[in-house]
C-alpha cells in the first residue's frame, strides 16, 4: 500500500526552495532538455483550457526526467485581474508521482515555485546575455513576478539604479515601499526603460507596452508576460531587431504572441475600382508584409554549448514557463529543487 503524499504549503515551499539550489539545477536540466533526447527528459508543450467567461486559463504542464526518477505535473490557473484585485493572477499546484508505481508522492503549493522558478530562469538569461557593464535594471509590472525578479536580479547582480513602472503609479509605490533598497518609481514605460541595460517585462498586458525605439542597443530584455498566442508585451521593431532566445522552440511557436504576431501584415493599400456596371468595389492588398521574428536559440542550447550567447547584441529572452522541473524527496523534505 502506497504512503500518503507529503503536503507542502506555500511557506514550506518558500523556505525550501532557494535560488542557490534552483539556478544550477535549472541550468543543467535546461541544457539537457534542449538536446531533445526523449529518453532523458519528456516535457510536451502545456495544454491550456480557456475559461473565457472569467478571462482565465487552466494549464497542465507534465514532465518526466527519467535519469532522476522525477515524474510530475504542474496545474496552473492564470487570470487577467482588475488592477488592485486581492486575488493572485497566477495560482498553481504541483503533483509528484512515483515513476515506477504511479501513485502521488507529494502535493506542493505551486505559486511560490512559479514565482521563483520563472525568476531564476530569467536570471540565467541575464547571466548569459546582459551587457558586460549593466548599471540600470528596469522592471515593468509590480506583481508577483515583478517581485521575484527584483529579488533574484538584485541578489545576483549589482546595479547602480533599479526602476519600476506599473500601470497605476500607486501600485509601483506600494511595490517599492516593501523593499529595503532605493528603487525609482517611473511615470511612464518610456521613462523607465530609456538607458536601461536590463529590462524585465512582467505584466498582464495583451498589447505591446515596450517599444524598440526606446531600448538601448545591446540591452537584455527578459520578457515574462504575454504567454498566449494573441498577447504581446513587445513591439515588432524590438522583436525583429533583437536576437531572440526562448525556453522552448515548440512552446514559443504555439504560445508566444510576441513572436507569432510580429510577422502579421499591418498596413494595407486600398484600391477603389469600378466594375463594368459602374459599381465601385474596394480591394485591399498588403502594403508591407513582414516575416516573423526569428527564434535564434533556446536558453538550453546556449547552456549546452550548441549556440552562442550574443551578448554584444540587443537580446530578448521570451519566457513562457514551459520548463518545469522540481523534485522533492518526500521523506527528506529539505531535498527539494
Ligand atoms: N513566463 C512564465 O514562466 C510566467 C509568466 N507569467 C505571466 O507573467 C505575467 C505577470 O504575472 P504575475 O506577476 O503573476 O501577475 P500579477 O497580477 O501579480 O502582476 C501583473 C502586473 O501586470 C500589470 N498589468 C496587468 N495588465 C496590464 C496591462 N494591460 N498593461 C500593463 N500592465 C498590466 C499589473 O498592474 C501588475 O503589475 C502574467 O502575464 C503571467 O501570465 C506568470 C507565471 C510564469
Ligand atoms: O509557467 C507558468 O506557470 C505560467 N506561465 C504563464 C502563466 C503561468
Amino acid at each position: 500500500m502506497s504512503e500518503s503524499p507529503v503536503l507542502l504549503n506555500k511557506h514550506e515551499v518558500e523556505r525550501l526552495l532557494t535560488y542557490d539550489d534552483l539556478i544550477p539545477r535549472l541550468e543543467s536540466v535546461m541544457g539537457k532538455f534542449s538536446k531533445r533526447d526523449s529518453s532523458e527528459i519528456i516535457q510536451p508543450v502545456r495544454s491550456v483550457v480557456p475559461i473565457q467567461q472569467h478571462s482565465g486559463f487552466l494549464g497542465v504542464m507534465p514532465a518526466y526526467l527519467a535519469a532522476e526518477g522525477i515524474l510530475c505535473t504542474k496545474i496552473v490557473t492564470f487570470y487577467q485581474r482588475a488592477e488592485g484585485s486581492s486575488l493572485p493572477s497566477t495560482q498553481a499546484t504541483v503533483l509528484l508521482f512515483h515513476p515506477e508505481h504511479g501513485h502521488v508522492t507529494a502535493i506542493m503549493d505551486g505559486e511560490a515555485i512559479t514565482a521563483k522558478r520563472t525568476a531564476a530562469v530569467s536570471a540565467i538569461s541575464a547571466k548569459l546575455f546582459k551587457p558586460a557593464l549593466s548599471e540600470v535594471l528596469c522592471i515593468l509590472g509590480s506583481g508577483q513576478q515583478a517581485r521575484s525578479h527584483y529579488d533574484v536580479f538584485t541578489k545576483l547582480f549589482k546595479f547602480k539604479e533599479v526602476r519600476v513602472w506599473s500601470r497605476r503609479k500607486e501600485m509601483a509605490q506600494r511595490f517599492v515601499n516593501d523593499l529595503q533598497d532605493p528603487v525609482t518609481v517611473c511615470s511612464s514605460v518610456k521613462e523607465a526603460v530609456i538607458g536601461a541595460d536590463v529590462i524585465v517585462t512582467a505584466t498582464g498586458a495583451s498589447q505591446p507596452i515596450l517599444f524598440g525605439e526606446w531600448v538601448k542597443p545591446g540591452a537584455h530584455i527578459a520578457a515574462v508576460g504575454a504567454c498566449r498566442p494573441d498577447w504581446r508585451e513587445l513591439d515588432d521593431v524590438l522583436m525583429r531587431e533583437a536576437v531572440v532566445y526562448v525556453d522552448s522552440r515548440e512552446g514559443a511557436t504555439a504560445e508566444s504572441g510576441d513572436i507569432i504576431l510580429s510577422g502579421v501584415c499591418i498596413t494595407f493599400h486600398q484600391y477603389n475600382i469600378a466594375d463594368l456596371s459602374h459599381h465601385r468595389h474596394t480591394y485591399s492588398t498588403p502594403k508591407s508584409l513582414f516575416s516573423q521574428a526569428e527564434v535564434f536559440a533556446e536558453l538550453g542550447e546556449v547552456l549546452n554549448g550548441s549556440f552562442p550567447a550574443r551578448r554584444e547584441k540587443t537580446t530578448v529572452f521570451k519566457s513562457l514557463g514551459n520548463l518545469f522541473f522540481h523534485s522533492c524527496d518526500p521523506k527528506i523534505k529539505n531535498k527539494m529543487f
